[in-house]
């Protein structure tokens, strides 16, 4: 563990008058420590050598510190750690917090253990003083605007990043600040006849919020429907508005935007369909614009949207070339980073709809930020939209308590009470933020366990693992690393799924090696290390090849599983995809991907960059879902380690997930939420 501690007073560095009381005398850096950045000032090299900071990240300050004419020392620490900030994925670093938060280890290398030397902390109330009137930081959100350091409120940022995080503010609260004019009428029928249901109640408050806002925030577990809202609530803004509604539909990565475009299209013909039987006047009121709808929706990366060129570091569209869509829809937000987000809110006209869609309690964008988690969390000013949507769907807006009911009494929409929240579900509408509730895809109880852990519930969470059942089971190995007897149940869910992949790919059949792969799925949180990936996919690797005792030969063997690492437009597979070889009935083999039901086939040769999945990262895995899941987890104290990880790894799962790890793993995940430093929160 890192100790707080002062600088040494002999060290050469300018540092603030009160800031060095040495309580702790930190040992010198090691002059010939090949992580001391060269010619770096003692105290920056103390950190460095501590595994603290890069070298880039002291680089990074001292140019900066070169530039304005600052050079001391205790200032330059506090820009170095915006930099390694930035790398952990924080918007910023409060100094306050520095000393904890380094002390979690390194952020981009979770191998490694955290420093377990003494750190020569400046003391706060100097250090602070120092930074603010520093010629390299602008001090407060009014601080001069050609300063690259900002502090505000005990936070430092790179200033890009405050100013991206500005725009984010400015525009939001903007798209807050009032309702759209809506035919309330027509806006109520429609919304009535694409749901009808009566555990539709949220997606009807999420479809009529889209109609009346210009943001809104989609949010819920896996299978409550966000995807089907998408596309309904489309079909309800074309029946409002008419069929000229230009609609954009985008995702983070081209594999999500896939999906999503898979998932709109098909149920917006679903409701076409629909309409036709039903006939008579809802065929010409509703269908056409409908099938209008579905002609033309088509989904593409946010960058695309944005119109990303190689050769700039702009987009096509920005504040000055706006994008000319009315309604703008952006799946999968929580792997949105703050950057880009900005870029997104930058380019929208500011008359069109934004609906963003999540799940806020799965791990982030792995750039700077969690922006989505930010937007929901953020205390929002009370704005007009609960009172009209109130006003238009009395028995659906979350209320607390619910209409009609005492406070703790059943909900009508069948959901676990502890799941729902209705008083802050009531409160996130000022923001624009709809959470759906009702599970219809994901198994009900495993959805007890992800609520357990989504709540931060350790104790709740471990009496379900400790209590096995059909959807869940957990492993408790008595050391670090599992024995041979203790993972017999992973080795059986691996090499049955293994060799049925095998079979199936080997005998040609493209669908049935691609239903059984998305079987099971093994996750961990590391790549490398005795719980890493390298590790278990070899293991796992040779689990399948002895249940189907026959190592194939060569680098293309039927029921070789792949993971595309890139995307390719030629052959329209996006990184992320996995697949499976399968023999093409010709004595050759192809590679087989996507839905079982109508594979993609491309032939080894034209595959873009390629790896062997026999297990992945739960990074890797967001956005997939497998029937069953196993995830191992590393040992209690490994940074990564977190609830958002142990939640995304278990709503991967469909119908059961088997945790392998000590209790105090799981409860040192379920204890500790991703801490993404960000002034979102706060009101400046
Ligand atoms: N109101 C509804 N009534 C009945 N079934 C529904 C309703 N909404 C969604 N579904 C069904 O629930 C399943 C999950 O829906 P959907 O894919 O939209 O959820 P999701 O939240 O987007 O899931 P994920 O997070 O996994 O992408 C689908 O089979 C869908 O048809």
């Amino acid at each position: 563990m890192v100790n707080a501690a002062t600088v040494d007073g002999t060290a050469p560095d300018r540092t603030a008058p009160g800031a060095t009381t040495a309580a702790v005398v930190a040992p010198a850096p090691d002059p010939g420590d090949p992580r001391r950045p060269w010619r770096a000032g003692p105290l920056l090299a103390t950190f460095a050598t501590a595994g603290v900071l890069t070298s880039a990240d002291v680089r990074v300050a001292e140019r900066l510190g070169a530039l304005t004419g600052e050079d001391d020392a205790t200032v330059l620490l506090a820009a170095a750690l915006a930099v390694r900030a930035v790398r952990a994925g924080s918007v910023c670093v409060d100094l306050a917090d520095a000393p904890s938060l380094v002390a979690e280890g390194p952020p981009d290398a979770p191998d490694v253990p955290p420093p377990d030397v003494p750190l020569p902390w400046p003391a706060h109330d100097a250090w602070t003083a120092a930074v603010r009137r520093s010629p390299l930081v602008a001090d407060g959100p009014d601080g001069p605007a050609d300063r690259p350091v900002r502090w505000v409120d005990g936070r430092v940022y790179l200033d890009r990043y405050w100013r991206d995080e500005q725009v984010v503010r400015r525009e939001v609260d903007a798209r807050l600040g009032g309702v759209l004019p809506v035919d309330d009428a027509a806006l109520r029928a429609a919304v009535a006849a694409r749901f009808p249901g009566p555990r539709d109640a949220r997606q009807r408050v999420a479809a009529a919020t889209a109609a009346l806002s210009r943001l809104t925030v989609l949010t819920g577990g896996p299978g409550t429907g966000k995807t089907t809202t998408v596309a309904r609530l489309v079909a309800v803004l074309r029946d409002v508005h008419g069929p000229g509604l230009r609609v954009a539909l985008a995702a983070p990565t081209g594999r999500a935007a896939a999906r999503l475009q898979e998932a709109v299209t098909a149920e917006l013909d679903r409701l076409a369909r629909e309409d036709d039987v039903r006939g008579g006047a809802q065929v010409d009121e509703v269908a056409a614009p409908v099938a209008a709808a579905t002609a033309r929706l088509t989904a593409s990366t946010v960058h695309r949207l944005l119109g990303w060129r190689p050769s700039s570091t702009r987009f096509a569209h920005d504040r000055t070339h706006r994008l000319p869509h009315d309604l703008v829809v952006l799946d999968e937000a929580s792997m949105v980073s703050l950057p880009l987000l900005a870029r997104v809110l930058d380019a929208l006209r500011p008359d069109a709809r934004l609906v963003l869609v999540g799940d806020p309690d799965q791990l982030a964008s792995v750039e700077v930020g969690a922006v989505l988690g930010d937007l929901v969390a953020r205390p929002a000013p009370p704005g007009p939209l609960p009172a009209r949507l109130a006003t238009l769907l009395p028995d659906d807006v979350p209320t607390a308590p619910p209409p009609g009911r005492a406070a703790g009494s059943p909900d009508p929409s069948d959901v676990p009470e502890p799941q729902v929240d209705h008083a802050r579900d009531a409160a996130a509408l000022h923001a624009g933020v709809v959470r759906l509730v009702v599970p219809h895809r994901f198994g009900h109880d495993l959805g007890v366990l992800a609520d357990a852990v989504r709540r931060g519930d350790a104790d709740a969470a471990l009496a379900l693992l400790r209590t096995p059942g059909a959807h869940w089971s957990l492993v408790e190995p008595a050391g670090d690393v599992p024995t041979d007897a203790e993972v017999a149940a992973v080795r059986d869910a691996v090499a049955t799924t293994g060799a049925r992949v095998v079979a199936a790919a080997r005998a040609g059949d493209a669908a049935g090696a691609l239903a059984a792969l998305g079987e099971h799925r093994l996750l961990l949180a590391h790549r490398r290390g005795p719980a890493g990936v390298a590790r278990w996919a070899a293991l796992a690797q040779r689990w399948v090849e002895d249940a189907t005792h026959d190592p194939a030969p060569g680098a293309w063997p039927a029921g070789r599983p792949l993971l595309v690492t890139t995307n390719d437009r030629t052959t329209g597979l996006s990184n992320g995809d996995t697949g499976v070889v399968v023999a093409d009935g010709h004595g050759g083999v192809v590679a087989a991907f996507g839905d079982p039901a109508a594979p993609r086939l491309v032939r080894p040769h034209r595959l873009p960059a390629v790896e062997t999945v026999h297990a992945m990262t739960v990074h890797r895995a967001q956005g997939s879902q497998l029937t069953t899941v196993t995830v191992v987890l590393p040992p209690a104290s490994s940074p990564l380690l977190t609830r958002e990880l142990l939640y995304t790894a278990i709503t991967r799962a469909r119908e059961h997930v088997q945790v392998v790890g000590s209790g105090d793993a799981v409860r040192a995940a379920v204890e500790r939420p991703v801490r993404r430093a960000s002034g979102l929160r706060f009101d400046r």
